[in-house]
This record gives structure tokens, sequence and C-alpha cells, in this order.
């Protein structure tokens, strides 16, 4: 049998939830069949956020502390629900998920890395699909609290995948000027870093954090470790499947 692809795929809240105030169980639903889809050619490793975005759906939390805190606090709520609905989702596609929590210091300690792989291929080798979140309870200002598109990078890397996949909110990286005038305009395949630095606006999505700085940062290192990174956008439906066939444009870091 021929090896599979290995896919990281990371995917932002305002993908998960198509840019409203729920998480959209039907673009669970569409990775769901997009996986179910791929599955004979590609393994996959999810990175998703979405955590905060599942809490402020039912919850609103009080708390003199700083600000932060509160976003860890809701965090910790919405992991299990965020989990749960993947679950029911992807069961229904046929497809087994399984949950981990990772933060910035385990990829600094060879032992964490040693058995973030180890359990990671096990779960990959038994047809399990793991669903990467951070570890928010730990995470604080100084490792950028928030970072699910560096996250998915150093896991990309970590795990030796393939392609790195980003899913957001828009069609790839656009060039600054293009956004500016109000017509947006895909930077389809990028070899230069520092141009492409340049192309950023400050602008972020209404429940993103990184922005498209954090996806630029997130390619870097996985280019270091030779891995090709998509940025696609996530709000279409087969999105990965369509890029994959060169039908949507989206931007290809290489
Ligand atoms: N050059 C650019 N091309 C496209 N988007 C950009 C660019 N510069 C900044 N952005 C912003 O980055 C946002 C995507 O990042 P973010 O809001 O963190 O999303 P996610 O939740 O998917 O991580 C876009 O919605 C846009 O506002
Ligand atoms: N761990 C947080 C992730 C926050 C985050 O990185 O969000 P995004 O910019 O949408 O990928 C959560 O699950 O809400």
């Amino acid at each position: 049998m021929q090896k599979k692809k290995r896919i990281l795929l990371k995917v932002g809240s305002n993908t998960l939830t198509k840019e409203t105030d729920n998480i959209s169980r039907g673009k669970i639903e569409d990775m769901a069949n997009q996986i179910a889809h791929l599955q004979d050619s590609c393994e996959f490793i999810i990175v998703s956020s979405g955590a905060i975005a599942v809490a402020k759906q039912f919850v609103k939390l009080e708390s003199k502390g700083k600000d932060i805190n509160v976003k860890q606090a809701l965090a910790s709520i919405g992991q299990p629900h965020l989990i749960r609905i993947y679950q029911e989702i992807f069961r229904e596609a046929g497809l087994l998920t399984s949950q981990c929590l990772l933060s910035y210091s385990d990829f600094e300690r060879e032992q964490s890395r040693t058995n973030i792989v180890n359990t990671i291929n096990v779960l990959v080798s038994n047809n399990y699909i793991p669903i990467i979140n951070e570890n928010d309870t730990v995470a604080t200002d100084e490792i950028k609290f928030g970072d699910n598109d560096k996250l998915g990078a150093l896991t990309a890397s970590l795990l030796k995948a393939d392609l790195f996949i980003i899913a957001t909110n828009t069609n790839g990286i656009y060039t600054k000027e293009s956004m500016e005038n109000g017509t947006p305009k895909t930077i389809e395949v990028v070899e230069d870093f520092e141009e492409l630095l340049k192309q950023v606006v400050s602008s972020k999505s209404s429940h993103g954090s990184g922005g498209m700085q954090s996806k630029i940062e997130a390619a870097a290192v996985t280019k270091k470790a030779n891995i090709e990174t998509w940025i696609v956008n996530g709000l279409e439906d087969n999105f990965m499947v369509n890029a994959f066939n060169n039908k949507v444009p989206f931007t290809k870091i290489k």
C-alpha cells in the first residue's frame, strides 16, 4: 500500500463559527466529509481553535481579574463541548477522534516531544484523528496565549507532516494594495518571505486572535522543516478538496 500523505490541518475560530457567534455544525460536517473522501490517500491531524467561541455561546463570566484569565477560563469551559461536537459529527461520517492539549513549552523538552510523537503515531496508525488545541489553562501572555497558528506549525514540524493547511476566512494571503482598495487579490505562490510580511495589514476577524502575521510566522516554522504551507478559505465548502484540485484561489508557501 502506498504511504499516506500526512496533513496537519489548522482550523481557526472564524472558520468553525462561519463568522457568526455560534459553532457551525455544518462546517464540522464539511470537514468530516472531506476527510472521509481523502482518507485513502491522506491521514489527518487537526489543530482546532474554537473553545473560547463555543463557551461564549452560553456563558458570560464575571471577573475582576485580567481579561486573559477570563479567556483561559472560557477555553476550559468550551473545550469539552468543542470535542463533543467533533466526536458526534465525525462519528456519523465513520471517523474516530481523540483530544490532545499541548502547550509551547512541551515542544522545548525532549521527553515531551518524544511522548507527543509516540502518542500521536499510535492514534493515527489506529485510524484516530487527533484533535489538538492549546492547553489554555497553562498558557500565559509570555507564551502568546491563543496563537494556534504557531502551535499548528510546531506540531506539523514535530510530526513530520507532508503538508500544513491553515483554514481561515480569506482566500489565502491578499496583496496589501488589493486589500486597501477593496478588491482582494490572492498571492498564489510565495517564495520570498520578507516580501510577504510587508503584505500584512493589522486587521483580524471577529473571533480570530493571530491575524495573518501569525500565519506567516507559522509558515516560516514549517518552511524550515521543509513542509509546504497552504492558506485556504475554510468558509467555503470542500475547501481542502478544492485546493487539491486547484479549483479555488489560495496561497501556497513553498
Ligand atoms: N494580507 C492579508 N491577506 C488576508 N488577510 C489578512 C491580511 N492581512 C491581515 N489579514 C487579516 O487576517 C485575518 C485572518 O486571521 P484571524 O482573524 O486570526 O483568523 P483565524 O481565526 O482563521 O486564525 C483576515 O480575516 C484579515 O482580516
Ligand atoms: N485555544 C483557543 C485558540 C485561539 C486561537 O488561536 O484562535 P484562532 O486565531 O481562531 O486560531 C481556542 O480554542 O479558543
